[in-house]
């Protein structure tokens, strides 16, 4: 299996290089030769990003090309058995020796071995090593550094080095994902990467960047990644799903009539559409939020860093929702199959378990979104001392006043229910810290008891971001297109603003003067709205363009042939090799002979 792997991820990877082609291209081919990950997932997506955002143009020049050759084949190393979340906590030590200019690295103890890199068990020969720099005795917290794990030649683990496979996980079986301990293991000082900061050949420790935080930009980078990510994942989970829908027919709601495509109930249609509503959403928002990162990459060249703060609220939030609507709803497309959805050949469990994945790794969810509450909480006490408002919380304004936004069930008002809604859970959170504050708590432990509040405001905040960017982006894109492209897109964005209107009702009920009867009437336009797309739910999902050979499903495939697909991979599996398998002569018959 591994070895299939590397073969299949080599002729992509360099495949695709010798064509010159971008990584979109790279993303909507790579599905082609896995149904999982590849090993060289994290050379291109973090290895290579960090070398770019970490290293001076020096350092560039000397690592960059041959990480681009494939010369060398790195990860990214961060976490630690003990440690994930709390990189402040990493246990991993890089400590300069003066004498002779170079940097030891320690793992101290079993908790301080890296775990989970990419490619790290079997694959990589170097690293980026996240690790505690200590220099004249000093600490000056965590540091990436390049660090050659193996010999280019043989690919044994270099002296002073242990590295492994952690074995099998839920999914990213094909990851190779590893461990790695370093035992007084030396490496140049060059090898700190010295963009953010630098050590001296006397060990003097010189900080470059003026945001403490810089050192964490791969992690915005990937996590700003993932959201598009996500909304690839998903597509594809959907068109699966809803292709599977139309060709399967099942049950007899009218008597003496055939039995309907599954897709026909309404039911279905209520599991399914949100999922290409939200594919779309999701697409729309990455792009929005690239933009904004690239803007922040330009005023950070520029040595303002103002505007850092807002987009890794952003990136944290929109990563954490975006993984975990993906995870929520690919699991929805699986159960919407019923038990051909449950074969590893639908391609759903594959998909499924990638995507729970990225809910947790590149930042847990709920660490992400408390981050987020973070800049939430901290914007609120801003505007409390009449300083502005970032562009993404301008919404904040409406609640100074306090007064209940008034209902009004058009698209434009929705999303402003949206915003009402988030602006009164910021507030509710800001008013409970201050009321545990009052009476008698520390500000650490007001922030705690409002935690569980604090993540629903944050998933809020998303959530009104989310809604505003794909009504207007959809608007924006659509203005020249045909009506009828028009119309169907513009269902698409109302249903997703109808279904999470829907879904929180009692915040709105709590933020804003929706009624009973509103809801009523919410209910029923949602209801005719997935009949009104329910003609166009199949040319949707052929929209999104995906060829049979990266679906890699037998309930998705373009020519509907799904019960032949499904026979067709049942008998290669290895137990139809025999007729008989030979653990009926070995097991089974001794102990009907009564001789186990
Ligand atoms: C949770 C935090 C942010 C907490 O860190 P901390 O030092 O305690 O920070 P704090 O006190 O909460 O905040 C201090 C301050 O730092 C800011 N900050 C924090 N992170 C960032 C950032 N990325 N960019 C820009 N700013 C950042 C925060 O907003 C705070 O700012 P403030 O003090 O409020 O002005 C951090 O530990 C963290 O990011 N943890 C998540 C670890 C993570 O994401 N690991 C990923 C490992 S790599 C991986 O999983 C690869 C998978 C890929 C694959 O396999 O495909
Ligand atoms: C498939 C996969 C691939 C990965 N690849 C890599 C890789 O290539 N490189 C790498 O460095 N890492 C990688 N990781 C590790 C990943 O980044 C971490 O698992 C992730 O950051 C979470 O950290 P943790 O596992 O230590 O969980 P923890 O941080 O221990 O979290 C455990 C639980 O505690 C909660 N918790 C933690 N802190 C807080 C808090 N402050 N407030 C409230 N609740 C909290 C969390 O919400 C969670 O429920 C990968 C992980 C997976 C699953």
């Amino acid at each position: 299996m591994y070895g299939q792997i590397v073969r299949d991820g080599l002729v992509n990877v360099t495949g695709i290089e010798d064509l010159g082609l971008t990584s979109p291209v790279l993303q909507r081919t790579s599905d082609a030769f896995f149904k999982e990950i590849s090993p060289f997932l994290l050379h291109f997506g973090m290895f290579v990003p960090t070398i770019i955002g970490q290293c001076t143009p020096e350092q560039q020049a000397k690592w960059l090309p041959l990480a681009m050759d494939l010369k060398i084949i790195g990860t990214y190393a961060q976490t630690e058995l003990g440690h994930g979340t709390f990189i402040r906590g990493l246990e991993t030590t890089a400590t300069y020796d003066a004498s002779t200019e170079q940097f030891i690295l320690k793992t101290p103890k079993l908790s301080s071995y890296k775990w989970w890199a990419g490619g790290l068990g079997k694959t990589a020969n170097h690293c980026i090593v996240l690790a505690q720099l200590y220099t004249k005795g000093v600490c000056h917290g965590p540091h990436p550094f390049i660090v050659q794990i193996r010999d280019t030649e043989t690919h044994m683990p270099l002296p002073g080095i242990k590295v492994g496979e952690i074995g099998p996980k839920l999914g990213f079986n094909t990851a190779d994902n590893g461990f790695l301990g370093f035992e007084d293991f030396r490496i140049p000082r060059e090898n700190l990467m010295m963009k953010n900061a630098q050590v001296t050949k006397d060990g003097t420790y010189v900080k470059v960047a003026r945001h403490g935080k810089l050192t964490y930009g791969t992690m915005v980078f990937v996590r700003v990644m993932l959201v598009s990510d996500m909304a690839y994942c998903l597509a594809k989970a959907v068109t699966i799903a809803v292709r599977y829908s139309a060709v399967r027919r099942q049950s007899q709601p009218k008597p003496d009539q055939p039995e309907p495509q599954v897709l026909d109930y309404l039911t279905q249609q209520h599991k399914l559409f949100i999922c290409i509503s939200t594919a779309h959403a999701m697409k729309l928002t990455s792009t929005w939020l690239w933009n904004t990162f690239t803007g922040v990459l330009a005023d950070m060249r520029d040595g303002n860093t103002d505007t850092l703060p807002e987009l890794h609220a952003l990136s944290s939030c929109l990563k954490a929702i975006s993984t975990s609507d993906t995870s929520a709803l690919i699991e929805q497309c699986r159960f919407a199959c019923g038990g051909h959805g449950y074969m590893y050949s639908s391609n759903l469990p594959a998909l499924y378990s990638f995507a729970t994945a990225t809910r947790t790794y590149e930042g847990d969810y709920t660490v992400l979104l408390l981050q987020t509450a973070r800049f939430l909480v901290k914007s609120w006490e801003q505007m409390d001392e009449g300083k502005p408002l970032t562009p993404t919380l301008a919404y904040l304004e409406q609640s100074r006043n306090g007064s209940q936004v008034s209902w009004d069930d058009s698209p434009e008002g929705i999303v402003r229910g949206f915003d009402a809604v988030a602006a009164g859970r910021i507030g509710a959170c800001v008013k409970s810290i201050r009321k545990h504050i009052n009476n008698g708590m520390d500000y650490e432990d007001a922030w705690q008891m409002t935690t569980v509040q604090l993540v629903g405001a944050a998933e809020a905040h998303c959530r009104a971001v989310i809604c505003r960017v794909y009504r207007d982006e959809t608007a924006r894109l659509t203005a020249g297109c045909s009506p009828g492209v028009k119309a169907v897109l513009d269902q698409l964005s109302t249903l997703y603003l109808l279904y999470w209107a829907l879904e929180r009702t009692g915040d709105l009920l709590r933020f804003s003067s929706l009624s009973e009867r509103d809801i009523e009437n919410l209910q029923a336009r949602y209801e005719a709205l997935l009949l009104k797309i329910r003609p166009n739910a199949v040319g949707l999902v052929d929209a999104f363009d995906f060829r049979d050979e990266v679906l890699m499903s037998t309930l998705g495939s373009y020519d509907g042939r799904v019960y032949e697909r499904l026979m067709e991979e049942a008998l290669k599996t290895p137990l139809n090799r025999e007729p008989v398998s030979d653990s009926f002569h070995k097991y089974i018959k001794p102990m009907m002979q009564g001789k186990l």
